[in-house]
């Protein structure tokens, strides 16, 4: 996100991230059967324990990667923890058989850092973004370029000016 002047803000509720997850994970369930499913910490664990229940999957890893480290800019991708052994083992070559799953995609290079690792599993995110849509398989929907996701996690409730007193 390189122009905050023309930014769009996307907020999404609880319930309404509830029903992108499910409406994910009902597109989901004729792309597999998965393994497991493998979450990009942290955004990555709400979706995937949604995902997870809809699916009764029980085998969950995470891939722990950080990059925006300050608010709404992209930094040095970080990989605090790769995917275990144990769960490359169970899947087949290249991740075979894996589910990973994120909350959204934007520039699409947490993405592709993890597809480095597992080329042949199943990406999933509920959100997309024209950059990176390319390196998923399968998200529920996509915002441009320039539109800010703001996810409930993030989120409190607050005042909210007169739609009148904003207009120039
Ligand atoms: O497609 P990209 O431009 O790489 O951005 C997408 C990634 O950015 C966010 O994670 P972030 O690094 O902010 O960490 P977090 O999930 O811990 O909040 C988001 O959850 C994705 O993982
Ligand atoms: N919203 C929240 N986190 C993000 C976004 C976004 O649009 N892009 C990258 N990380
Ligand atoms: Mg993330």
């Amino acid at each position: 996100m390189s122009d905050p002047r023309q930014q769009k803000a996307f907020p999404v509720s609880w319930d309404q991230f509830h029903r992108d997850a499910r409406a994910l994970a009902w597109r989901l369930a004729g792309a597999g059967p998965f393994e497991g499913i493998v979450c990009i910490t942290r955004g990555g664990l709400v979706p995937a324990a949604i995902v997870a229940r809809e699916l009764g999957t029980r085998l969950i890893e995470t891939v722990c990667i950080a990059s925006y480290h300050d608010y709404q800019t992209q930094g040095d991708m970080q990989v605090l923890k790769p995917i275990a052994e144990r769960v490359l083992a169970i899947a087949g070559e290249g991740g075979q058989g894996l589910l990973v799953i994120d909350d959204l995609v934007d520039s699409g290079k947490t993405a592709r850092l993890v597809r480095d690792m597992v080329p042949k599993a199943h990406f999933a995110t509920v959100y997309a973004k024209p950059l990176g849509r390319p390196v998923i398989d399968t998200f529920i929907t996509e915002v441009s370029q320039d539109t800010w996701i703001y996810f409930p996690w993030d989120m409190g409730l607050s005042f909210q000016p007169p739609i009148r007193d904003g207009v120039a």
